[in-house]
């Protein structure tokens, strides 16, 4: 495989313009084929946007925009085929059942099976990957917020997608089905050689997810990188937590290792209940955006 074909998508000098306001600046990034790349940012930075170029559904402004090879302002339906799209919610089709809505969405994309890619997902795989089970004779609109956005989920994969877009595919499911949906995620990526590409508000999700983090800001890219990357640009200290003769320390440091090696060599056993917490992918991206609003301003 050469590099450009395990590019998957490739965005260069994109810009936006609605009316008179640009709210897309020059973005710049590209995706890879296996990676799961989350795209993060304020209210209003730009990722919607910038998803919906990047799935044909708006056309940019300006710049260069290649996803699997073809400019997405005119794909084919055969490239179509090859994407996958969990928009915000699935509200049609209310009388139809699960298993039924699977089934018939899954048979349009029948011509596009090739030998190396099967398509589609056989239904009760499917719903058995998105933890739907025991509703898969359920009627639509029976089903409760959750159910449905697994549901959102599973047909965005019916197709056995190459890419897969997911504009914040957990905003209202449960703990468990959240587990469900990572679970999932890993399986695309690792077994499938899916990308994907995600936007979240919870920035555990991203860190738990992506192999990848890009943050937009204002319509500009304030950071691209994985999230330990991100973590080393801003150098944020770390918190050292320990006893020791029934007393409690608490040191910053941005050499934590170093530290804890120092304080065993000094201490040795009388060291005890240890605790580093490291800058959270919180604390990073606050800064970040911090950082980026104050060289706007
Ligand atoms: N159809 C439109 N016409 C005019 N302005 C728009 C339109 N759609 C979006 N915008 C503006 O473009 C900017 C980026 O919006 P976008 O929806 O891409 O942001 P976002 O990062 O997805 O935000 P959120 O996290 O709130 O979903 C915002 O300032 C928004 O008001």
């Amino acid at each position: 495989m050469t590099t450009s074909d395990s590019v998957v998508v490739d965005v260069d000098g994109m810009r936006m313009r609605y009316g008179s306001i640009d709210v897309l600046h020059g973005v710049a990034f590209q995706v890879h084929r296996g990676e799961v790349l989350a795209l993060l940012g304020p209210n209003g930075a730009g990722k919607t946007t910038t998803i919906e170029i990047l799935e044909g559904f708006r056309m940019r402004s300006a710049g260069r925009v290649a996803v699997l090879g073809a400019d997405p302002a005119h794909g084919t339906e055969q490239w179509r085929a090859r994407v996958g799209i969990v928009l915000q919610s699935w509200r049609d089709h209310g009388n139809w059942r699960v298993r039924e809505l699977l089934r018939h969405l899954g048979s349009l994309y029948a011509c596009y099976s090739t030998d190396r890619v099967r398509r589609p997902r056989d239904p009760d795989e499917l719903a058995r990957a998105v933890g739907l089970t025991e509703h898969a004779d359920r009627k639509i609109r029976t089903l409760s917020g959750g159910q449905r956005r697994r549901l959102d989920v599973a047909i965005g994969i019916v197709g056995r997608p190459e890419l897969l877009f997911l504009d914040e595919p957990t905003a209202g499911l449960d703990p468990e089905a959240r587990r469900v949906f990572h679970d999932l995620v890993h399986q695309l990526s690792a077994q499938d050689e899916t990308t994907i590409l995600l936007t979240t508000h919870d920035l555990n999700e991203a860190e738990k997810l992506a192999s990848r983090i890009v943050i937009l800001n204002g319509g500009r890219i304030a950071a691209d990188g994985t999230a330990a990357e991100l973590a080393r640009r801003i150098a944020g200290e770390d918190e050292v937590r320990w006893t020791r003769d029934g007393r409690h320390f608490v040191q910053s440091t941005t050499e934590s290792t170093k530290f804890v090696r120092e304080l065993f060599g000094e201490y040795g056993e009388a060291v005890a209940e240890l605790e580093v917490r490291r800058a959270s992918l919180e604390d990073t991206y606050l800064a970040l955006v911090h950082k980026a609003e104050a060289e706007v301003a």
